[in-house]
């Protein structure tokens, strides 16, 4: 008898739990799991994540609670509402920072200026700053990214052309990938480390590896499993050197070698010199390793204490986030602008017609005599509203970094009407607001530069808290107008000089599960050269 009650009772109680999982998941839009949340259906929808987070999204209204396993604290609110975004980076800022666990997530960043909060960031965003937004630096930049196409990339899509016959198809997100690894290391360090080589491997024409360039894939592959995978996990994969993070450990090593070498060099360079106007400053005094080192008292900013610019230290944080901020963005852009190009032929058409009236008028005007291939100069790519357009196009739909993230200093009430504790996490979704009708209207999920362009035929603005690409307040990109120049020139020398298909049977496209917004299986096309 005892033994019927007994499982009477646990019947009940099973019914009641269930019961109560399903009224608790009839209001929720992602399934919550007793006692592990919504870890496995997060898992489970890792591969398609952004567009997992989409439908979630756009079935709460922008904004819920993204439940972690109950055991740890890795609750998240999610949120794609451009009302909750301004208030949190805009409006009420002060409470809202990166918060401990972006640190130790982000380690290999070090004390970089993603890092840092405060007085320290101030400094180093001052610094950064007048770096990188001055106009001798920027036209630097362009030489550098002509001379290294010239050298580098129209070489390699040239001999792709010539086998093009064989139906050879070519990863362009890896060439762009290698390309902007080189480039960035110029701009930054003064040095090339020739991950795009110049002259062709026996290895019928596939890429050789490199060290450096496969480490700073492991840190953004470790950096993502560190926001999924629970803090206690990791810490102790990481005190006993197995999985991921021994792969990590190698990686920074790695990197750090390459880094703390051109600091040594760079230092011993100028040592040996008596004036910073020698040769060596001359040749290279535009990088940015060197600027710092050579930058005059005058110019010091800030107290010593808090950032002292010549320790090797604080320039191997710099130099690896520069690197890092410029090579992944631009090489995400640019992939899926050449993609979004190919399947769309209306745009490509209009690009080409752009590009050819600015080319015929640089012919008429005989600057420089016949040239009709190559390059379009800094004064040309202010001319390509259509290129520009395109380019924002790209950038909303296909955001380079797809989400953003923040920690709550103080409770508060969003917008929305959701509170916030202190301490709380929260998750945005950038990759989701271009997805947005209330933001873009109807046709948010097409494909239209001309969103972008006025009735007069001017590049039209939105504010940064809807199109959050380069973020919103006070920590926004400092690489923004570097990143549309890099883009517009490399993009209109692509285009003009090449074609680009994509191939009936070929891999899907879709995006990686990487804390940048790559394509998982990279671009592969077929590349010709084009006639004029
Ligand atoms: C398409 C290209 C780019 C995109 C979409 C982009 C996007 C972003 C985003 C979203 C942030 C905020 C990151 C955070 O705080 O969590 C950021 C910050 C930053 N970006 Fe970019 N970026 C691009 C290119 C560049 C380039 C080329 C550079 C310079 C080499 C650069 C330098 C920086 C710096 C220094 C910050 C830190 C700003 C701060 O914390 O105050 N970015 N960028």
């Amino acid at each position: 008898m005892s033994t019927q009650l007994l499982l009477t009772f646990l019947c009940l109680v099973v019914i009641f739990l269930w019961r109560h999982w399903l009224l608790k998941n009839k209001h929720s839009p992602v399934y919550q799991w007793p006692l592990l949340g919504m870890l496995p259906s997060l898992l489970f929808n890792l591969s398609t994540i952004h567009d997992f987070f989409t439908q979630a999204l756009r079935r709460t209204g922008g904004t819920f609670l993204l439940k972690g396993p109950s055991f740890i604290n890795a609750d998240y609110i999610l949120t794609s509402d451009p009302a909750n975004i301004n208030h949190i980076f805009n409006k009420n800022a002060a409470n809202y920072d990166k918060g401990p666990d972006f640190k130790a997530i982000m380690e290999a960043v070090g004390d970089g200026i993603f890092n840092v909060e405060g007085e320290s960031w101030k400094l180093q965003r001052k610094l950064l700053h007048s770096l990188l937004n001055n106009s001798e630096f920027e036209g630097h930049a362009m030489q550098i990214l002509t001379q290294k196409m010239r050298s580098t990339l129209m070489p390699v899509l040239d001999r792709a052309a010539s086998r093009n016959n064989n139906d050879e198809l070519v990863d362009l997100q890896d060439v762009f990938k290698r390309f902007m690894f080189d480039n960035m290391c110029l701009l930054v360090l003064g040095f090339d480390p020739h991950y795009l080589p110049a002259v062709e491997s026996d290895d019928g024409g596939r890429l050789p590896d490199s060290a450096c360039g496969k480490a700073f894939e492991v840190l953004e592959e470790v950096a993502l499993c560190r926001h999924i995978v629970p803090m206690c996990v990791w810490r102790l994969q990481q005190r006993l050197q197995i999985g991921m993070e021994w792969k990590f450990s190698r990686a920074w090593s790695t990197l750090d070698q390459l880094l703390y070498g051109s600091i040594k060099r760079r230092k011993q360079e100028l040592a040996t010199k008596h004036s910073v106007d020698n040769d060596v400053t001359k040749r290279d005094k535009l990088d940015l390793l060197t600027q710092i080192l050579v930058m005059k008292d005058e110019d010091d900013i800030g107290d010593k204490n808090i950032i002292d610019k010549t320790s090797d230290k604080f320039l191997r944080d710099t130099t690896f986030t520069l690197v890092a901020a410029g090579r992944d963005s631009i090489t995400a852009g640019l992939t899926w602008l050449i993609w979004c190009v190919a399947n769309h032929p209306y745009v490509e058409k209009r690009i080409l017609e752009e590009l050819r009236q600015v080319m015929t008028t640089r012919l008429s005007s005989k600057i420089d005599g016949e040239e009709r291939g190559g390059f379009f100069r800094n004064e040309e790519l202010n001319k390509l509203v259509y290129l520009h357009a395109t380019a924002c196009e790209t950038l909303r739909l296909y955001p380079p970094v797809p989400f953003e993230h923040k920690c709550a200093v103080e409770s508060d009430v969003l917008p929305s009407g959701h509170t916030i504790r202190k301490e709380d996490k929260i998750l945005f979704s950038i990759y989701t607001m271009a997805r947005m009708e209330e933001i873009w209207g109807e046709d948010c999920m097409e494909f239209k530069p001309e969103r972008w362009i006025s009735d007069k035929g001017t590049i039209l603005h939105f504010p940064s808290y809807k199109f959050m690409t380069f973020l919103t307040g006070a920590r926004t990109c400092l690489g923004k107008n570097m990143s549309f120049k890099q883009v517009k020139s490399l993009a209109s020398a692509l285009l003009w000089n090449y074609k680009f298909e994509l191939i009936d049977d070929g891999p899907p496209v879709r995006p990686a599960v990487s804390m940048m917004l790559f394509m998982k299986d990279g671009l592969k096309m077929r590349v010709s050269k084009r006639d004029h």
